[in-house]
């Protein structure tokens, strides 16, 4: 695996279009596009990482499969009322759809569903509570106690983020919120602006990959129903109107930001986190993809079969 992911690292460092970091968040526009990342924690508990997997980014989306276990935790199949599971096929800022779906949105991981998610799990609590326990699960499924929020990031957000307030506003007129908008939009900009690095995130989806139970600390997070439905999510939508794209070339259920991250689950073998900032024109990891790839195709790990025999 070490040697594998190490090529993979080389190959990717030295592509020169690398893509183009976010600029609608001005601090993610400060990021050196010419970064990449990447650890692979396998369900036998061993790590490994290649590049920078030091370096802290901006885990941005990624955060929505963390805050969504939550919801689930706390509210089970009562939040399928507030929010779909279907691929949206648009942009994850796209408002067109919630019109028509009165206020409901399509999936959990485009914003307006992020953002829904962010008021089921508040239930009344102030945002700072809240931010406590998502950052308290993270900590606790990534094994690491120093995991924090950027707060330049968080405040970058809020002061440029006008279409996740309309997204919000528009949802709030239709009677669905629960707590008061601007509380939940400084919930969802905090947990968007949580900073981890790729072995951070590779243990953090470990449950994901081993049937719900964390295979090192042997403690189960969730059930294996509710760890398989999170994956089938991740596959569908987890990468918006890049969804297809990513399983007809990676084949893994996977969750990228727009900080440059990636999750991707492979189920029964590992977890992997990638980290490149420069995105595609959809706004997922151009690099990351890539590197995933190609250790899918290595490893025979997508969920869909193997390239050869
Ligand atoms: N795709 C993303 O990572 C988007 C998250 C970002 N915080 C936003 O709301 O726009």
């Amino acid at each position: 695996m070490q040697s594998i992911i190490d090529e993979i690292a080389r190959d990717m460092m030295a592509i020169e279009n690398k893509g183009e970091v976010a600029s609608y968040i001005p601090q993610l526009a400060k990021v050196d596009p010419n970064q990449f990342a990447i650890s692979v924690a396998l369900t036998n508990g061993e790590v490994y990482q290649a590049g920078c997997a030091d370096t802290l980014f901006s885990i941005q989306s990624i955060s929505k499969v963390f805050t969504l276990t939550l919801a689930l935790g706390k509210l089970g199949d009562n939040i399928w009322h507030r929010v779909g599971r279907e691929p949206s096929g648009d942009p994850f800022n796209s408002i067109v759809q919630l019109e028509h779906e009165h206020g409901k949105p399509r999936n959990p991981f485009i914003n307006a569903g992020a953002i829904t998610i962010a008021d089921l799990i508040m239930q009344g609590h102030a945002p700072k509570e809240v931010l406590a326990e998502i950052l308290h699960f993270i900590r606790y499924v990534a094994d690491d106690d120093s995991i924090a929020i950027d707060e330049k990031v968080a405040h970058s957000e809020l002061k440029t983020g006008a279409r996740n307030a309309s997204l919000a506003h528009f949802m709030a007129s239709f009677g669905h919120f629960e707590n008061p908008v601007e509380k939940v939009l400084g919930t969802y900009f905090h947990h968007c602006s949580i900073a981890m690095n790729t072995t951070n995130l590779a243990k953090a989806g470990l449950f994901l990959a081993n049937n719900g139970v964390n295979p090192v600390t042997g403690y189960t997070v969730v059930s294996a129903q509710r760890a398989k439905r999170i994956n089938a999510l991740m596959l569908m939508c987890g990468h918006y109107d890049g969804s297809g794209e990513f399983a007809f070339r990676v084949g893994l259920p996977g969750k990228s930001g727009v900080g440059g991250g990636i999750l991707a689950v492979a189920p029964g073998k590992a977890s992997i986190g990638v980290w490149s900032p420069g995105l595609d024109k959809i706004g997922n990891s151009k690099l990351g993809t890539m590197a995933l790839e190609l250790l899918a195709n290595k490893t025979g790990w997508s969920i869909f079969g193997k390239e050869s025999c």
